[in-house]
């Protein structure tokens, strides 16, 4: 069967920077798969090889099979990829359940003449939309939110709105951009939580680029590690992160222990 994802030799580069270098990886159906490294090692040029913000300049990138370049960034919902931001990308204006609903627009059937009508088949697919969304929020504890506009929540609880959008489309592949940056200590452990449920009860695939190790070691199946655009280490959390090369790019840094000194 082939992985889920597949990376095979991907560069690309920003006029004379290799951001990605010949880069290549997999991510096997079900399992959490982090991608590590240190600023500039290239994570979130990868991610957006992944979300089709731009093409490789050489190697393939394939999802389950099939070539992911072929198909431009507003196909990725219909093949079953869905992402969070780094920074928030929420309608500050509208509800809760109005952003989680905006994420099922992807199954929208009807047309603007049969919605007008409100047809029995609209008012169907209607009430499948809301099911769904209600399952999301139930999911991640979002029910004394629902009815609540995003520009009046806080961070914390507008990154799991964010989670939940990209649940609501039920994808295959989640690509979780720093899902615990920002966050406290208390709620990056909550985001673990969430992370192993959709990994256990949803049977998503969870791809995330993450700086916190914690978070990394908790919830990881394997972790790649990159630094300069290229693949440093590839394995379990643990093999990754004695491995001498990632020990190196990693000396005298890192967001944990800053964290940990700072309590
Ligand atoms: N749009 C762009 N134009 C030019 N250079 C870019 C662009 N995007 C990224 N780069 C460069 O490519 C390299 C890799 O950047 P990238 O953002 O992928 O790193 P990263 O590992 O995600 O870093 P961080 O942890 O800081 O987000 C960096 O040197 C960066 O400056």
């Amino acid at each position: 069967m082939s992985p889920l994802l597949e990376f095979d030799n991907v560069t690309l580069s920003f006029g004379g920077l290799v951001a990605v270098d010949r880069l290549s990886f997999t991510v096997e159906n079900g399992e959490v798969f982090a991608i590590v490294g240190p600023n500039g090692a290239g994570k979130s040029t990868a991610f957006n090889l992944i979300s089709r913000f731009y093409d490789p300049v050489e190697g393939k990138i394939r999802l389950a099979g099939d070539d992911l370049v072929q198909h431009p960034s507003h196909d990725l919902a219909g093949l079953g990829v869905a992402r969070t931001f780094q920074n928030i990308e929420l309608f500050d204006q509208a509800t809760v359940l109005e952003n989680l609903l905006i994420g099922r627009h992807r199954f929208r059937k009807s047309n603007l003449l049969t919605e007008i009508a409100f047809t029995p088949f609209v008012r169907d697919q209607e009430r499948q939309h809301r099911h769904a969304v209600e399952e999301v929020i139930d999911f991640l504890d979002l029910q004394p939110y629902r009815e609540k506009r995003i520009a009046g929540l806080p961070y914390g609880v507008r990154k799991v709105v964010e989670l939940g959008r990209a649940l609501a489309t039920k994808p295959r592949l989640l690509l979780l951009d720093e899902p615990a940056s920002g966050l406290s200590v208390e709620e990056t452990r909550d985001m673990a939580y969430w992370i192993e449920d959709i990994k256990k009860q949803m049977g998503i695939t969870v791809l995330m680029v993450e700086h916190d190790m914690h978070l990394v070691s908790s919830v990881s199946d394997r972790v790649l590690a990159m630094a300069d655009g290229h693949k440093l280490a590839l394995g379990t959390p643990d093999e990754v992160q004695s491995h001498p090369a990632v020990l190196e790019a990693y000396l005298g840094a890192g967001d944990t222990a800053d964290r940990e000194a700072a309590e």
